[in-house]
């Protein structure tokens, strides 16, 4: 395979810097944040939050506007080769469920004012009859990666873009916040290929039990996705778009495209499970500056997701032993980054509220 460049659409939208040279805005919101009636980084990662915020909107009074879940589905062929307990049909099959209201993320979505959208990345089953979930297959499903390259490079280049077309859609419609989840049976195993091949990482450490796999189906799967790695000596360490076309799957790819393309419109990205974290490594291999934008929502209980986050130097926000996928880990992680917001706009200030700010040593020589 010819190595993939980066001169598709997708890459002509540069991601912003989050401090532009000479700019006193870092030094402006941590003021506003310390002169909050509290003692000095008493709200812990909320006040990285908050920061982070106003660093991504350039304000000192952010505010999260249309907030969104976008669900990325696709199938995958390596799920042929005995990789999950489940079968590939429940790819389709849930993403009914989706459009029913029925699934997990759909009750988070509801119940913390996020509006979902379901996205067909390339399922195998026709989901033409149901309403509510927009098409943008590229195509049916990939190819099992055991024996070839899953994605063609051009299929590659077109599901980024896909994914990106989806975004400039919401921040047109005024969105400014976006979390990201996945749908697709099988999608664990290109995952862990995906970060072993990107950081060196022992492909044992980055493989787990997905939906669910016993010991055996653990070590069965091992062994298809070390075979599957070694199947392709013609991808480059250095080509992170050829390590997706080989290893990666639709909804991915289009994760990868739509994260990147919110990052360059200055969207607050909400950051899933262990899928979602992957598609961002290759987003974040191609440009650094992607990152900025990200909040971790989660840590997952998939084994990989550890090592995949600390590739990336993330500290998620929540803990909670999630290995759902679906978004699940961004709708229950919203309503922090609500009150990140809220805190920074609603609380007093010493000055305003009129308590005062001694210090530990000024109250320790009064007391004298
Ligand atoms: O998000 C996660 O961390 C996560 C961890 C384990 C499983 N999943 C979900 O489970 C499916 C993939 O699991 P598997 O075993 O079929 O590879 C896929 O639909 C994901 O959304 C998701
Ligand atoms: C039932 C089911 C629901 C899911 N949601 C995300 N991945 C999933 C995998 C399965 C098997």
């Amino acid at each position: 395979m010819t190595p993939l460049s980066l001169g598709s659409d997708l890459f002509a939208v540069p991601v912003p810097p989050l401090v532009p040279a000479g700019s006193t805005l870092p030094a402006a919101v941590q003021h506003r944040i310390d002169t909050k009636t509290k003692p000095l980084g008493a709200l812990g990662q909320l006040e990285d939050l908050a920061r982070q915020t106003c660093l991504v909107q350039q304000t000192l009074t952010p505010t999260l506007q249309r907030p969104h879940l976008v669900v990325f589905a696709a199938d995958h062929g390596i799920a042929a080769e005995g990789v999950s307990p489940y079968p590939a049909e429940v790819t389709g099959q849930m993403v009914r469920n989706f459009a029913a209201g029925g699934a997990a993320i759909n009750v988070f979505c509801r119940q913390h004012g996020l509006t979902l959208q379901v996205i067909n990345a390339g399922v195998a089953s026709d989901l033409t009859d149901v309403p509510g979930v927009r098409d943008a297959r590229v195509g049916a499903g990939t190819r099992s990666f055991l024996h070839q390259a899953a994605m063609s490079e051009a299929e590659c280049q077109q599901a980024l873009n896909a994914g990106a077309a989806i975004i400039n859609e919401l921040h047109a419609a005024g969105c400014n916040v976006v979390g990201f989840g996945e749908m697709g049976i099988g999608n664990t195993s290109s995952a862990a290929v995906l970060l072993h091949v990107l950081t060196g990482q022992p492909l044992a450490h980055c493989v787990g039990r997905g939906t669910g796999l016993d010991d055996a189906g653990l070590q069965r799967k091992l062994a298809v996705l070390a075979q599957a790695v070694a199947a392709h000596p013609e991808v480059s360490a250095s080509n992170p778009l050829q390590m997706l076309a080989t290893f990666g799957g639709f909804e991915i790819a289009q994760l990868c495209g739509a994260m990147y393309r919110a990052a360059a419109l200055r969207m607050l990205v909400l950051v899933d499970g262990f899928i979602v974290s992957a598609a961002l490594l290759v987003a974040a291999r191609l440009e650094p500056t992607v990152l900025d934008y990200c909040v971790f929502c989660t840590q997952s209980a998939e084994a990989g997701h550890r090592h995949l986050l600390a590739a990336l130097g993330a500290r998620p926000l929540l803990q909670l032993g999630l290995r759902l996928g679906e978004g699940t880990g961004c709708a229950l992680a919203y309503p922090l980054v609500q009150s990140a917001v809220a805190f920074l706009n609603e609380m007093a200030s010493f000055e305003s509220a009129g308590v005062s700010t001694a210090t530990a040593e000024a109250s320790a020589a009064e007391a004298r």
